[in-house]
């Protein structure tokens, strides 16, 4: 794929950081003839093969593919693509409304509603997702963003693709990559990923959600991943006393070892903590509010 070889700076204004990351920076740009303001993602380019710095071309290609076809209100939208002699641009939605886990941590008490009304979220993302035979494989607070931090009831915004993969029929994948504390145990096994990987990281990200503490995390990255292959952690009282019986069912259905046996994001959605089935359920789940000051 050839990307457009014109100076992204003919049309757009560029302006300040948002965020970066192993692959380059973020930063905020202005379209000069409507004045919209976009994410701009500035990709560098690997020259030397194994190089730590930057990434692979055929890396871009696969985000700017997935992103391209993978269209749903959770999930960034893309709208162009720049290149130059070393570097690729993406033009992406922009997303202002800040990481999740910054926009809870702000808050004094977090009702299990309203972290409840997160989660549907972004498991209709998922579900839109992997019903495309793609999966994110790196699904971690700092890729979930909110649309905006004002209303109400913020949209919820899945972001870089940049390790995500679209499965083929037939075909087996296996990476190494994502981040310790997320990962699912069949990514450590070097085992066939499936999009059941995802759902290993929601069932993490739930758990952390609710109790502000992380399920697998150890004093360093090997000692995380011995945890998640024992899948050894607990729901401390001192933390989930207010959690409802149900959130934790939901997470322990997550939480599954065996990839097969995991819930997908369409069995999520359908699970009593999300979609309650009495209206007894309910009034339970509210009157536990979760202490986020932990
Ligand atoms: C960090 C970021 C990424 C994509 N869109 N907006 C912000």
């Amino acid at each position: 794929a050839v990307f457009k070889p014109e100076n992204v700076e003919d049309f757009y204004e560029i302006g300040e950081v948002l965020g970066s990351g192993h692959f380059g920076q973020v930063r905020q740009v202005r379209e000069r003839t409507s004045g919209v303001f976009w994410a701009g993602k500035f990709l560098k380019i690997r020259k030397i093969a194994c190089s730590r710095l930057g990434v692979e071309r055929s890396s871009v290609e696969r985000e700017v593919e997935i992103l391209q076809s993978v269209q749903h209100p959770n999930i960034v939208t893309l709208k162009d693509v720049f290149e130059s002699r070393s570097e690729v641009v993406l033009i992406l939605e922009l997303v202002s409304g800040g990481e999740l886990f910054d926009f809870i941590a702000e808050k004094e008490n977090l009702l299990e509603s309203e972290a409840i009304e997160f989660m549907k979220q972004i498991l209709e993302g998922l579900r839109f997702m992997h019903g495309s035979n793609v999966a994110h494989f790196d699904l971690k607070p700092e890729n979930i963003m909110l649309s905006d931090k004002v209303s109400s009831n913020p949209n919820i915004k899945l972001i870089d693709f940049g390790l995500a993969h679209r499965f083929h029929q037939g075909e087996e994948y296996k990476s190494t990559s994502g981040t310790p504390q997320y990962i699912a145990p069949e990514v450590i096994n070097c085992e066939p990923l499936s999009t059941a990987a995802d759902m290993w990281s929601i069932g993490v990200i739930t758990y952390i959600l609710l109790s502000g503490l992380s399920p697998f995390q150890g004093e360093t990255d090997e000692e995380t991943l011995r945890n998640v292959l024992a899948t050894k952690y607990e729901f401390d009282e001192r933390y989930f006393s207010m959690a409802s019986s149900m959130a934790k069912d939901f997470i322990q259905k997550l939480l599954e070892r065996n990839p097969n046996e995991r819930m997908t994001a369409e069995e999520c959605l359908l699970h009593p903590w999300i979609k309650p089935i009495t209206r007894k359920q309910a009034a339970n789940r509210n009157r536990s509010s979760i202490n986020m000051k932990n």
